[in-house]
């Protein structure tokens, strides 16, 4: 070959080379960009935190997801936050990786609260006390629930009821009657520091969007001062309960029974682990006192935001309440009252209902959040340890994808569709899946349960004046959990045959 022949044999293949080694480079950069979640561009400093300005999280996030895919990774101020919003991104979170997704990011308001995590929401999947606690928590629930139906009286109805209130307050009750007695002392300024104590754990806080800055911790520092007075005066209505317990335990032992503790409640069955009832972990007065706090944000919160959905969506769809109802009426045909015996099993329009309900308004719309502990793939994409997940439910049963006719109220899609509370379909998580999911969901279904029955069977509803159904303001308010943005006014006419 000819020296020029050569060099051009040389250059052609030094060439090649060089595309072959671009071509790989641009493969791999694009190949390893692909791993890491879609999103937004990010400002400095607030990261993402603009986008959601103005706008409900779990709304802000759906708009998000539907441009950037159903596993978007966002950053909040300083905390890496990774957005799952269809079933299949969901089950990998909760199922193929649910140990990996087991713990809890920790904010600064629920670490006072909870005791640094002593508590069964935030504690450590891997703390002693989390199994135990939460098995005891589950059986209780279970225990509980017939104990619950005394609460919903029948009582007079004035013409117009203010029915968030009124749910709000019974279920309260329920819960206050469930897990400290029917006879607390300081049970009003108890639920009176609970209902702050809700107000100040969002996770939204500066402080625990900055959790490292100075800064936030300066400009946020109100809300972590207000969060200890609020968790001390609550310390102090719990110490004063406990010795109440304690004494009335005591008295137990010897035979006697004190009035108001006739039966035994949360409190007590807690106290009596730690007097080494055989659980085989030790409880601690914190462990007690995060328990309390779960059952009562967890249970009372989550079960009236419900209730007070399911009858504004009654009352914007009056061939749903009419179907409910009737049923209703027939089942319980000559009662005076609703008891639990009466309708076991027997209301299955009234649990369409229900379920329909927590669909489109499940109470805690991005679950309680996760937090990544190992490195994990989503659907093909990087998950770093240290990221916050939200698993956006509401969005998921929202979905045209998912749901036909994803935004009505249609109860009766539950005829055919079997879906239950358990956590296995991705498509209907109201109370979460995986290890961490909701202990006291079917205790909370319960306690709607008997509490629609007793509200639908004991008077027919309509919104006050002439305001026709389709009035009715749908808009949900920011919170920990996703309430009514203004209260429920209904008109209440007592159901004459019950008379
Ligand atoms: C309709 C009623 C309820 C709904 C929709 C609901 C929903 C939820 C959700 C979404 C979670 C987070 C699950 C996850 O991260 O995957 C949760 C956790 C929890 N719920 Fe419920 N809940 C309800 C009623 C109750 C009741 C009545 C109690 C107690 C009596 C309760 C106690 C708890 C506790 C202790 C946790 C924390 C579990 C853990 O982190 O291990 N819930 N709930």
């Amino acid at each position: 070959m000819t020296a020029p022949g050569l060099a051009l044999v040389c250059y052609t293949f030094l060439l090649c080379v060089l595309v072959a080694t671009i071509l790989v480079k641009l493969k791999l950069k694009r190949s390893s960009a692909s791993a890491v979640p879609a999103g937004p561009w990010k400002l400095p400093v607030i990261g993402h935190m603009h986008l959601l300005l103005g706008a409900l999280p779990h709304h802000a996030m759906q708009r998000l997801s539907q441009l950037h895919g159903p596993v978007m990774l966002l950053r909040l101020g300083h905390v890496p936050t990774l957005v799952i919003s269809s079933p299949e991104a969901a089950r990998e979170v909760m199922k193929a990786h649910d140990a990996a997704f087991a713990d809890r990011p920790m904010y600064a308001t629920a670490d006072i609260f909870t005791y640094g995590g002593e508590n069964i929401a935030f504690a450590r999947a891997d703390s002693r006390h989390w199994k135990a606690v939460r098995k005891l928590c589950t059986g209780e629930a279970a225990r509980l629930v017939g104990s619950v139906t005394a609460a919903f009286g029948t009582g007079p109805a004035p013409a117009v009821v203010n029915v968030s209130e009124r749910v709000r307050a019974m279920m309260n009750d329920v819960i206050m009657m469930a897990s400290v007695g029917d006879r607390c002392a300081q049970r009003d300024a108890y639920i009176v520091e609970m209902d702050k104590m809700l107000d100040l754990v969002s996770g939204f806080n500066l402080i625990d969007l900055f959790p490292a800055s100075r800064l936030a911790r300066l400009l946020g520092g109100g809300a972590l001062r207000a969060a200890w007075e609020v968790r001390e005066r609550i310390q102090c209505i719990m110490d004063a309960m406990i010795r109440d317990h304690e004494k009335a335990m005591d008295q137990r032992e010897e035979g006697d029974v004190v009035a108001g503790h006739e039966k035994e409640d949360i409190l007590t069955t807690l106290l009596r682990f730690q007097r080494g009832g055989g659980t085989g972990i030790t409880l601690t007065n914190e462990n007690v006192c995060g328990v309390m706090f779960d059952i009562f944000s967890a249970g009372s919160e989550t079960t009236a935001t419900t209730m007070i959905w399911a009858m504004s969506e009654l009352i914007r769809n009056p061939r749903a309440m009419s179907a409910a109802q009737s049923e209703i009426r027939r089942v319980l045909h000559g009662k005076t009252t609703v008891a639990e015996a009466d309708i076991d099993g027997r209301l299955h329009y009234l649990h369409m209902v229900i379920k329909e309900t927590l669909r489109l308004h499940p109470p805690i719309p991005l679950l309680v959040p996760r937090l990544c502990t190992k490195p994990s793939k989503v659907m093909g994409y990087d998950v770093s340890p240290g990221t916050t997940v939200f698993v956006n439910v509401w969005a998921i049963g929202r979905d045209e994808g998912n749901w036909t006719d994803a935004k009505e109220f249609k109860p009766e899609r539950f005829e055919s569709e079997v879906v239950d509370y358990g956590g296995t379909n991705f498509r209907f998580l109201p109370g979460g899946a995986g290890r961490r999911m909701c202990p006291g969901i079917m205790f909370g279904v319960y306690n709607i349960e008997i509490a629609l029955a007793s509200l639908l069977y004991h008077f027919d509803w309509k919104l006050p004046g002439d305001r026709s159904p389709e009035e009715l303001d749908m808009t949900e308010t920011y919170g920990i959990t996703a309430r009514r943005k203004t209260e429920l006014f209904l008109e209440a006419t007592p159901y004459a045959t019950v008379q």
